[in-house]
């Protein structure tokens, strides 16, 4: 499997990726709006390995360098250093082997740029030495995007460049997940897949309205979506998801109905499930207010200034559920950032809260088998698992691992120790359940 993966990262026009895409079921093919694409040339089940890729070149971000070893991105606690350049880290002999072909020359260029200008590349300036590199060595055409590598939580750890995965096309709907393992990108099916349907992955955040999901596409990849989702805009569907995703609340407190433009009054917004108008403008005012106030929380937040960040977000979060809908991705967001200030400040019981309060959110903004939802899940579990509410935590682990075990694989290693959790987990609800069954008589 990784030598055929491998055999299809250096030759991205040539027949031999054609034929070995074709062993996989897949095969190259022309859209007039979206150019080259993936189609299945067969079904793929949910939770099924669609196609597996090692990079063919990576560079792990700054600060990874000296925590994961650079050829296969494990971390490692005792990492041994490359003796001439002494910036490159290995988890062992077998890793330094493997890397020396490419790094014997890169050696060279970093140890004169240390000499001349004291300097030592960054990341960016290290992965084109590196495509310079093998480019010449391989004398390979080449055209390909650049990939963030992530951990199992989707942590930044370093970026690659996958010449075929970088033919599958963006949807805001996408029917399969683009995950690494190691420095390896697997891309699995989140949805059944049907033979002669498009591949499809997410480039970005997909839990915002199509305005911002459009906008973000155009500022970071330069395109205008053609996905199904964008093209129902203005559908009755499509305006009632955005309403609900990034549209302000009714005006009356117990209504969670969404907003719609007043026919009659241009100026108003009028609940679609009680009736109340909203005037618009108003509103808006008031928004730019707490937008303000979010500025100065950001910043208190980047200074490490976790207490005082903690209370104007707690303030920002109360103004925002008089203005946004209750299930608005706006809330979820503050939701989060209070759960990360919670947690840098060790307060276990309030990231608990923080993050349960998400949860309907994410459950809305986020289609079933999703990752992010997956690891909310799992977040809760770990908070609950810390408090020692063994009961709740399982629920979230069993929540978590139905969705990680599609998007990660069954076999994985955080599904491993997922699993290995819930088994704990229902150990010791076993041993704490006639305590509870008492407790109910
Ligand atoms: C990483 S490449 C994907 C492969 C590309 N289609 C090709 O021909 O090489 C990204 C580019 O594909 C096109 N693309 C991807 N997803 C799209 C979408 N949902 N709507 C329109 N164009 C899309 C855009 O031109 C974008 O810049």
């Amino acid at each position: 499997m990784k030598a055929r993966s491998a055999s299809m990262s250096m030759a991205v026009d040539s027949n031999d990726l054609q034929s070995a895409l074709a062993e996989k079921g897949l095969a190259i093919s022309i859209s007039p709006e979206k150019g080259r694409c993936l189609i299945a040339k067969r079904s793929f089940t949910r939770g099924e390995i669609v196609l597996l890729q090692d990079p063919y070149v990576s560079v792990l971000d700054s600060a990874s360098v000296n925590k994961r070893c650079d050829v296969c991105f494990r971390l490692c606690t005792n990492l041994k250093r490359c003796s001439v350049c002494k910036t490159t880290w290995y988890c062992g002999g077998t890793c330094q082997r493997n890397g020396w072909r490419l790094h014997q020359h890169e050696c060279k260029a970093i140890t004169s740029l240390k000499e001349e200008k004291q300097q030592t590349p960054t990341p960016s300036l290290q992965l084109m030495l590196r495509l310079l590199i093998k480019r010449k060595l391989q004398n390979a055409g080449f055209s390909c995007n650049a990939h963030t590598i992530c951990d199992s939580e989707l942590r930044p750890m370093g970026t690659g460049l996958y010449p075929v995965i970088s033919i599958i096309n963006h949807s805001c709907f996408p029917n399969a997940v683009l995950l690494f393992e190691g420095r390896q990108a697997v891309v699995r099916a989140v949805e059944p897949i049907r033979e002669g349907s498009e591949l499809t992955v997410s480039y970005i955040e997909i839990a915002a309205s199509t305005a911002s999901r459009k906008k973000s596409l155009k500022e970071q990849y330069f395109f205008d979506c053609k996905c199904l989702r964008c093209l129902k805009v203005d559908t009755p569907d499509g305006l009632h998801e955005d309403a609900i995703l990034e549209g302000f609340r009714c005006s009356s407190d117990h209504c969670e109905g969404f907003l719609l433009h007043d026919p009659d009054d241009a100026q108003s917004l009028v609940c679609q499930l009680c009736g109340c108008g909203r005037n618009e403008e108003e509103t808006k005012k008031q928004a730019r207010k707490v937008d303000k106030l979010g500025k100065e929380a950001s910043k208190l937040l980047s200074s490490g200034n976790y207490s005082e960040a903690r209370s104007l977000y707690e303030q920002i979060q109360q103004l925002q559920t008089q203005l946004w809908h209750p299930y608005s991705v706006i809330l979820l967001r503050t939701g989060d950032t209070l759960l990360k200030i919670c947690m840098e400040l060790y307060d276990w019981k309030q990231a608990l809260k923080y993050c349960r309060l998400t949860i309907p959110a994410y459950e809305r903004a986020y289609p079933t088998c999703h990752p992010m939802m997956g690891l909310q899940y799992y977040a809760c579990g770990k908070l609950e698992w810390f408090l020692e509410n063994t009961l709740e935590a399982l629920n979230f682990f069993e929540k978590a691992a139905k969705i990680l075990t599609v998007t990660h694989g069954r076999n994985s290693e955080f599904l491993t120790q997922l699993f290995d959790r819930i088994q704990e987990a229902h150990a010791e609800a076993a041993h704490l359940r006639p305590r509870y069954d008492d407790n109910e008589d």
